[in-house]
This record gives structure tokens, C-alpha cells and sequence, in this order.
């Protein structure tokens, strides 16, 4: 299924090359060959780079789980309190660019991320910078998997910093969320961290540590299925498919997106907050498709990794009018989707492109589903939108 993606998943150097491959020509085999050559993304295989990423995200899961468990066990009051968000989202960032620099063997590397250190390097952050690097360090220490010194706090602001990059079209840029979904994370639901490598402004990679997504199949708009063993980490190199393990390390299975074909037998995923997408128009979309299930609504990325195995087929995303989409909210997850056989777009059918910088540049909204069923979606999204606009305009 994998090898027949072409049309609407970015159209990358290695997809080109893919369709030389299953075209029976004569002139396959030049072409191929000249692609080979020619491409810079094709002749990478990016293997430190991704088992690097893999690494990084699933020790960043060890330390949010961690602060996780602690927020849901602690009284009514401290719920409130959002400093654990912010302490668990530091120490992530920091413990991935920690682990990129250790693995990469490398200080100087790019990161496009959510947070840096300002707020620390003031005289209010200091303590809240002192409960980030115990947390780091104890993190390290239980993993194992690094023998260092204790980090200073100056490691962990340094850390935090690599962050700082713009990303762009040209060289390569780590594209990181280190919580996505941070609602979902108070909230003691979905949250993923997620990771992505951008070369010349193409994702070529990207790994999705989800610690709250069962193993088994979400079914209808069950999040938690009580019995499910929890922690799902999903990764995906360009031209290699997607991968699904434990996030306590199974063996790795091959995903796909669901093979439906018919919309009345499809369930449709989006945001569990009401704020972060346009519910009236996605039950408009999903009503002229014929869908009978009610909406999927889950937090963060992991709506890219449930689909990637085919829990559902189609991912709605409507942002409110003014909010702009970061890389860093759909990166790791658009190449885990595609990758799995996947179509993402926006909701004009053009393809994602990650190579503008910070955000996403968009027309209105994102939507995600198998080859199949996109150019039935892609007519539904352009009637709900028409619709919507004139009944603005009356
Ligand atoms: N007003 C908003 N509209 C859409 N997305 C938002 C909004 N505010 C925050 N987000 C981001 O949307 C993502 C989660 O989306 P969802 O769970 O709805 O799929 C997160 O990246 C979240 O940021 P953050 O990473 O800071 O939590
Ligand atoms: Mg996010």
C-alpha cells in the first residue's frame, strides 16, 4: 500500500522515486538512477539521525509521565497551578536537545521549538529553573543510558536554547513540541511529544512518543479503554513507512491508515477542545459524507498516530479565524500519517508545506484521510465551506 503514494502526500524527492520504480518503462531505470544521484533527500538514509529521535522522545515521555502522575495525584489546588506544565515542557525540550547533542555527537544543530529560556534567566524563574534541572537529571539518572555528571543549570538553559532557530527551506532543522496538547496533559488525557527533522525544507523523519494512547485500537470515542496497556511511540522515515512499538520497547509493527473506502463506514477524528477547531463545520463535512460514527475527539498529535493504524480514517482540523498553525503541531505527526498511506492537506487540497519558518502557511484548515477517500472529502470540505460563507454573508 505504501509504495503507491504519490498524488497528495508532498510530493517528495523519495516519492518521485517511487513512482519511477512501479512505472514498467524503459527509460524506469535512468531516470532512477539519475534521481538517485541528483536528489540530497534521497541519498540520505538519516539512521543516526532516527534512532537519535527516537531516543530523545522516548526519554522526554519518561520525564512528562513522571510530572504527569505526580499533577494527577496532588490536591484539588495545585491543579490549578500550571507550573507543572511548564516544568515538564522545559525539561522535555531540554532532555531532547540533550540527547540530540549526545547522540549526534554534535553542538551545533538546529531546533525549532516551543519555549526558551527567557523566563528562566530572570530572577522569578530561578526556582522553577531549579525544579526543571532536578527533574532533567533525575530522568537521566533512572534511564540509565547516560553516565554524566549531574547538569548545571546553566546545561539545561543552554539546552533549552538550541531551541532558538527559525527553520526555512534550506539546510536541516529539528522541528520539536516537546508536550503537544498541554491541555490534554492537565487534564490527565492525550499528549504527545513530537520530534521531526526537516532537510531542505521537506520532513524526512519524525517520531511521536504517545505515553496515554492504548496500544489496542481507540474504538468510538473511548480515549482511555480500561483494561489497555498504555504508551504507544510511532516513528516514520521518508520512503520506509511507519513504525508502531511500546513505549516500553516492543517489537515494532508496520502501520497503515484504514483501507475505507466507503465514508459511511468511517470515523473521523479531531480536537477534544471545542476551542481549537470548528466543530459546527466538521459535523457539516461529515454529514455530506455520509459518516455515521460520532467524532473522535482526542488531544494533540496523537490523532495523526491513531490514524496512522487505522483507528480512523479521517482527521478533521479547523482552526478559529486568526490562529496560525506552528511546524511543530503537525511535523512529526504528517509524516508518521503519510508515510503510513496517508493523504495530508489543507483544506484546498494543497499539500503542507514546513518550509516557511515557524508556521504553517494555510488555506484554512487541515485535513487528513486515506487515497481513497480524499477526493470524496476534499468536495465536502469545499461545499461546508461555501456553505458556511454565504449563510456569513446573508
Ligand atoms: N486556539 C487554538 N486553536 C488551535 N490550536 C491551538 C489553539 N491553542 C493551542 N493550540 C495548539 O493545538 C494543539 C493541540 O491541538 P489539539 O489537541 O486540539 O489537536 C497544541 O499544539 C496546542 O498547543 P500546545 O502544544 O501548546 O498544547
Ligand atoms: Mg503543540
Amino acid at each position: 500500500m505504501v509504495s503507491s503514494i504519490v498524488s497528495f502526500s508532498g510530493s517528495t524527492s523519495i516519492n518521485s522515486v517511487r513512482l519511477a520504480f512501479s512505472a514498467k518503462t524503459k527509460v524506469v531505470k535512468p531516470l532512477l538512477s539519475l534521481l538517485l544521484r541528483t536528489s540530497p533527500i534521497a541519498s540520505m538514509t538519516y539512521e543516526k539521525e532516527f534512532a537519535a529521535a527516537k531516543k530523545a522522545a522516548s526519554i522526554a515521555a519518561k520525564l512528562c509521565q513522571k510530572v504527569q502522575t505526580a499533577l494527577l495525584q496532588s490536591d484539588v489546588q495545585s491543579k490549578s497551578d500550571r507550573s507543572p506544565v511548564t516544568v515538564a515542557d522545559y525539561g522535555s525540550q531540554a532532555l531532547v536537545s540533550f540527547v540530540l547533542e549526545r547522540e549526534l555527537h554534535s553542538e551545533s544543530f538546529s531546533v525549532v521549538a516551543e519555549e526558551d529560556s527567557e523566563d528562566l534567566r530572570k530572577d522569578s524563574g530561578r526556582e522553577m529553573l531549579e525544579r526543571i534541572t532536578k527533574l532533567v537529571n533525575e530522568t537521566l539518572t533512572c534511564d540509565e543510558t547516560y553516565n554524566v555528571n549531574p547538569l548545571s543549570a546553566e546545561d539545561v538553559l543552554k539546552a533549552i536554547d538550541s531551541g532558538k532557530s527559525e527553520g526555512g527551506p534550506h539546510g536541516q532543522h529539528w522541528v520539536l513540541d516537546p508536550i503537544d496538547g498541554t491541555k490534554g496533559f492537565v487534564r490527565g488525557d492525550q499528549y504527545a511529544i513530537a520530534l521531526a527533522l526537516l532537510d531542505e525544507g521537506k520532513v524526512v523523519l519524525g517520531v511521536l512518543a504517545c505515553p496515554n494512547l492504548p496500544l489496542a485500537p481507540i474504538v468510538s470515542h473511548d480515549q482511555h479503554s480500561s483494561q489497555n496497556q498504555v504508551g504507544c511511540l510511532f516513528y516514520a522515515k521518508v520512503g520506509c513507512g511507519t513504525y508502531m512499538q511500546s513505549l516500553d520497547g516492543s517489537s515494532p509493527t508496520k502501520v497503515h491508515v484504514s483501507a475505507i473506502d466507503n465514508p459511511a463506514e468511517a470515523s473521523f477524528f479531531e480536537s477534544f477542545e471545542a476551542a481549537h477547531s470548528l466543530r459546527d463545520l466538521s459535523g457539516s463535512i461529515a454529514k455530506k459524507l455520509g459518516v455515521q460514527a460520532p467524532p473522535v475527539r482526542i488531544d494533540s498529535q496523537a490523532k495523526y498516530g491513531a490514524l496512522s493504524r487505522g483507528d480512523g480514517a479521517i482527521y478533521l482540523r479547523f482552526p478559529h479565524k486568526g490562529y496560525r498553525e506552528k511546524i511543530w503541531d503537525h511535523a512529526a505527526g504528517f509524516v508518521v500519517v503519510t508515510e503510513a498511506g496517508g493523504v495530508a492537506t489543507d483544506a484546498a487540497g494543497n499539500p503542507l508545506d514546513f518550509s516557511k519558518g515557524k508556521f504553517l502557511d494555510l488555506d484554512t484548515g487541515i485535513i487528513v484521510t486515506n487515497q481513497k477517500l480524499m477526493p470524496l472529502l476534499l468536495k465536502a470540505v469545499r461545499d461546508s465551506l461555501s456553505e458556511a460563507q454565504s449563510a456569513s454573508s446573508m
